[in-house]
């Protein structure tokens, strides 16, 4: 039996939508394998009973047949779904590296990553690869079509979630086929300087990084509250405020001083439009943890 701790991420981080990502040090998902003629998979923990246990159906399954890897696979679910954690991302990312260590496929980190995004695919219609990377390799990284570029950084965040889901299929709906010249421009700028921020650690260069203005507008439309929330935590001390993910998740980054307060604020903001919301006060953090029982 081998166990995996798979962390939640956070994908896009405004100015790079489909191509950055952070893991973040909690959430977490759990997941055990042990060798078995055909997949079978089971599922505990947060939202447990909205996630299939049918191999075609769930991330994991299809992690298994690209690795040619049948197992008993149990999830232990720490990452809610649909919440903008990348809770789909962090099972198969868990799983890419519990089975590759189970059946020595001797595979890189880095090589895992379109294995694991075969399970994104399955539930959101395209492989987009920018949870499953920072889940796998930790930090931060940026994706692209054949290549991932990781950063070791520990910028603290808050992460606050809204009990409401939002589907990463029905977000990626909404978003726009085209974009002026003039908001590519803007959104350039802003990833460059996140880029920055992050490979100095600094808060607030990744803060002022998070604006877009090409998809993040039309996302925010599907989150209930979004506008006072971000306010919020701007007013709490967050140097940036963006949707985590598909959201409806909301991704606060500043300094380790003001968590707490920024926390008190996203779920004080999201109540007052009569909306229950946990937030964790966490850091960007280390990626899948392999324990050999
Ligand atoms: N192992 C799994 N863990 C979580 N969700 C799964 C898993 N396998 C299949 N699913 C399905 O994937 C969907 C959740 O994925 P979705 O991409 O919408 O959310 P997410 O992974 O939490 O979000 P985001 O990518 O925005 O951070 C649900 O319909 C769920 O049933
Ligand atoms: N980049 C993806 C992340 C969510 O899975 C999106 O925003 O649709």
């Amino acid at each position: 039996m081998l166990t995996v701790r798979a962390p939640a991420t956070s994908a896009n981080l405004g100015s790079g939508f489909d191509v950055f990502g952070v893991a973040l040090g909690t959430p977490a998902d759990v997941i055990r394998v042990e060798r078995a003629p055909e997949t079978r998979i089971t599922v505990t923990g947060a939202g447990s009973q909205y996630i299939p246990e049918d191999p075609d159906q769930n991330t994991v399954g299809a992690v298994a047949d690209a690795l040619d890897a049948p197992a008993h696979i149990k999830i232990d679910k720490g990452v809610r779904p649909s919440s903008g954690l990348g809770s789909s991302a962090a099972s198969a990312a868990g799983a890419a590296v519990a089975l590759n260590a189970l059946y020595d496929r001797g595979l890189s980190r880095a090589e895992l990553v379109p294995i694991a995004a075969k399970g994104e695919a399955l539930v959101s219609g395209e492989a987009h690869a920018d949870n499953v990377a920072p889940s796998l390799l930790g930090g931060f990284t940026i994706v692209t079509d054949d290549d991932v570029t990781q950063v070791d950084t520990s910028i603290p965040v808050v992460a606050c979630l809204p009990e409401t889901t939002v589907s990463t299929r029905d977000a990626r709906g909404v978003v726009p086929e085209s974009a002026s010249l003039e908001d590519v421009v803007d959104t350039v700028g802003n990833a460059a300087t996140l880029t920055v921020g992050m490979t100095r650690n600094d808060p607030d260069l990744v803060g002022r990084g998070m604006n877009d203005s090409i998809v993040t507008p039309k996302r925010t439309a599907l989150i209930d509250g979004y506008a006072r929330v971000h306010e919020a935590a701007l007013e709490a001390g967050a140097t940036g405020v963006t949707v985590s993910g598909a959201g409806p998740g909301v991704l606060a980054v500043c300094h380790e001083r003001d968590q707490n307060v920024i926390a008190g604020a996203m779920i004080d903001a999201f109540d007052a439009v009569g909306i229950e919301s946990r937030a964790y006060q966490t850091r960007v953090g280390e990626g899948a943890r392999l324990y050999r029982d």
